[in-house]
C-alpha cells in the first residue's frame, strides 16, 4: 500500500489501543529495540557505537537496542540523560536487560565512537533540547536515530532547536510527518519503519506506484486512440508558447489518445512550427474554450496563459464544460484578489498544481498556521473543493475527503523552469485516460520525479519526457 503517515500523536493512541486489548507494552518496546539494533547493525556494521538514552520510551528502545547490540558482537557504550535509578515503568525494565555499565550523558562528548544510536526522545518532543543533549546534537558524526532525530518535532517537522542529524532513522508501524516533510525529512537520512505489532490507520501514505498501480491507465489489446482520452492545454499568446507545449507532449507521452494545443489566433504560427504528434486549434475568447472543453476529457490551463482578465473569463469558462480542469500558474495566480470566486467553481475532480507562492496568493496565511504541510494541503483542497498538489521538495497531493499523499520521490534538479509545465502535462494525461484525480497526481508526481533523477544533473525540463517512455514500460512490468 506504500507507508502509511501517523502523527506522533497517533502512534500513542494506536499503542494506547493495542495494550488496552491485552498486548504487553514491554513486548511492544522490545520488538522495537530490537528493530532498531538490526536496523543499525545491519547498514552499519563496523565501528564501536555510543547509545545514547533519554529518560523516556525513545531510551527505552536504546538500552534494548544496546543489550541486543552486545549480542551481535558490538563493541557498544551506554550513556544516560537521568541515572539508571530514576528510569520508571518500561524504560527501567529495558534499562535492566543492559548488563553494561551505564555512564552520565555529560562523558559521551569525549567518549570515542564510530557512531552514535541517538535514543534521546521521540517524535513527541515538545521542548528543545538542552545542555548536554543540545552540545550532543550539535557534535555531529554519524547518527543512528531511533523514531526521529532529537529535536525535531515529529507532527510538524521543524527542529525545536538544537537537533541530531542522521545517517539513518527508524521508526515503528509507519512513517512521522517529519520522516518526509521538509525540513525534518532532510535530518532523518534513509527511514525505516518497523512493523512492532501495532496497526495503524491513516488517510496518509507515502507516494508508492503501490498506491495507484491498480488503477494505473494501460490501453486495451482492441483499443483505439479515442478510447484513451483527449486532453486540451491552452497555450498563452505568441511570445509565451513553450509551456503549454511542454505540457502537451508530456500529455502525450503519459499516454492520453490525443493533445491539442488550443492557441490564440496570433500564436497559431509560432504553435504549427514546433508541433508534430500534438495537434493544434484556434481559440478566439472564452467561449471558444468552453465549446472545445466539450470534446475534451481533461483541459490544461495555466501554464504562461498570462495574468490578464482573459486568463480568469477562461478559467471560468472551462469550469462550466464537464471536462476535468487541471489549473496551475497564471491560472490560479489571476484569482488572488477574489479566491472564493474560483473555489465555488471546482469540482473535487478538479485539480491545481500551486507552488508555494502561488498557494499563499491564493490561500493567504493558510501555510503558516496549519501545523504541518499535509494539514496545509488538506485544509486546501476543503476550501478548495478540488484535489490540491501542493509542490515542493515534499509535494503534498491532497483530495478534499481528506486523502493525502506526500511525495518525495524526487531530486532537487527539478527545480528549473518548465518542470512544472511537464508535470502538469503528465497528470492531465493520466487523468486523460480515466485515472482518478488524486491518484492521477500522484503517479504523475512519481514519474515526474524519476525522470528527473534519471536526468540528473544538468537536467532541463526538455530532457524530461524522453524518460517517461521507460519509466511506464517498467511500472507496467514490460522491458523497455
Ligand atoms: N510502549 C511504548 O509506548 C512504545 C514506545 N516506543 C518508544 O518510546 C518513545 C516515546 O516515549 P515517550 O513518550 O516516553 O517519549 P520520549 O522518550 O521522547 O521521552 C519524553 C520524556 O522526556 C522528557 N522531556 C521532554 N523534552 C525534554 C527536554 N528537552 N529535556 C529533557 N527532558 C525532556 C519528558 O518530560 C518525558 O518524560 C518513542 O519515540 C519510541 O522510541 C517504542 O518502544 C514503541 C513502544
Ligand atoms: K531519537
Amino acid at each position: 500500500m506504500g507507508r502509511p503517515i501517523i502523527t506522533p500523536q497517533e502512534m500513542v493512541a494506536a499503542e494506547q489501543a493495542v495494550f488496552k486489548a491485552g498486548t504487553n507494552s514491554f513486548d511492544v518496546m522490545t520488538r522495537a529495540g530490537t528493530a532498531v539494533a538490526e536496523f543499525l547493525h545491519a547498514r552499519w556494521p563496523e565501528g564501536k557505537v555510543q547509545v545514547l538514552c533519554g529518560p523516556g520510551g525513545n531510551g527505552g528502545d536504546g538500552f534494548i537496542a544496546a543489550a541486543r547490540l552486545a549480542k551481535l558482537w558490538r563493541d557498544v557504550e551506554v550513556f544516560c540523560l537521568v541515572e539508571k535509578s530514576a528510569l520508571t515503568g518500561d524504560a527501567a525494565k529495558a534499562a535492566a536487560l543492559w548488563e553494561g555499565e551505564v555512564q552520565p550523558l555529560e562523558q559521551a562528548l569525549e567518549a570515542p565512537h564510530a557512531i552514535v544510536l541517538d535514543a534521546l526522545f521521540g517524535g513527541g518532543l515538545s521542548r528543545p533540547l538542552e545542555g548536554i543533549a543540545a552540545a550532543l546534537a550539535e557534535r555531529g558524526g554519524r547518527v543512528v536515530s531511533v523514531d526521529v532525530p532529537s529535536g525535531i518535532d515529529g507532527l510538524t517537522a521543524k527542529p525545536l532547536g538544537p537537533c541530531f542529524r542522521a545517517e539513518g532513522t527508524i521508526t515503528f508501524a509507519g512513517l512521522r510527518p517529519a520522516h518526509l516533510l521538509q525540513p525534518g525529512a532532510s535530518y532523518c537520512g534513509l527511514v525505516a519503519a518497523a512493523d512492532i505489532g501495532i496497526p495503524v490507520q491513516s488517510q496518509a501514505f507515502e507516494n508508492s506506484p503501490m498506491l495507484w498501480a491498480g488503477v494505473m491507465p494501460r490501453p486495451g489489446e482492441d483499443g483505439y486512440k479515442h478510447q484513451r482520452g483527449h486532453l486540451k492545454v491552452v497555450s498563452g499568446p505568441a511570445s509565451a508558447t513553450g509551456a503549454a507545449r511542454l505540457s502537451a507532449t508530456a500529455g502525450l507521452r503519459a499516454g492520453a489518445g490525443l493533445v491539442t494545443v488550443m492557441s490564440p489566433p496570433g500564436a497559431m504560427t509560432v504553435n504549427a512550427s514546433h508541433l508534430t504528434a500534438v495537434m493544434l486549434q484556434v481559440f478566439d475568447g472564452a467561449g471558444d474554450l468552453e465549446t472545445a472543453a466539450k470534446q475534451a476529457q481533461v483541459m490544461v490551463i495555466g501554464p504562461a496563459a498570462g495574468i490578464t482578465p482573459a486568463t480568469r473569463a477562461n478559467v471560468e469558462a472551462l469550469l462550466k464544460s464537464n471536462a476535468r480542469i487541471l489549473l496551475d500558474a497564471d491560472a490560479l495566480t489571476v484569482f488572488d484578489s477574489a479566491p472564493a470566486s474560483l473555489f465555488k467553481r471546482l469540482r473535487p475532480h478538479d485539480i491545481m498544481t500551486p507552488h508555494m507562492g502561488e498557494f499563499k496568493r491564493l490561500f493567504g496565511d493558510l501555510a503558516d498556521t496549519a501545523v504541518n504541510k499535509i494539514e496545509v494541503a488538506r485544509k486546501a483542497a476543503q476550501t478548495a473543493g478540488c484535489v490540491v498538489l501542493l509542490k515542493g521538495a515534499d509535494t503534498v497531493i491532497a483530495a478534499p475527503d481528506g486523502r493525502a499523499i506526500v511525495n518525495t520521490h524526487a531530486t532537487p534538479w527539478l527545480a528549473t523552469a518548465g518542470a512544472g509545465d511537464v508535470l502538469a502535462g503528465l497528470i492531465a494525461g493520466f487523468m486523460a485516460q480515466g485515472m482518478p484525480t488524486l491518484e492521477a497526481a500522484a503517479m504523475g508526481a512519481w514519474v515526474h520525479g524519476e525522470a528527473g533523477r534519471r536526468v540528473g544533473a544538468g537536467l532541463i525540463s526538455e530532457d524530461l519526457e524522453r524518460h517517461v517512455p521507460d519509466i511506464l514500460s517498467a511500472l507496467h512490468g514490460e522491458i523497455a
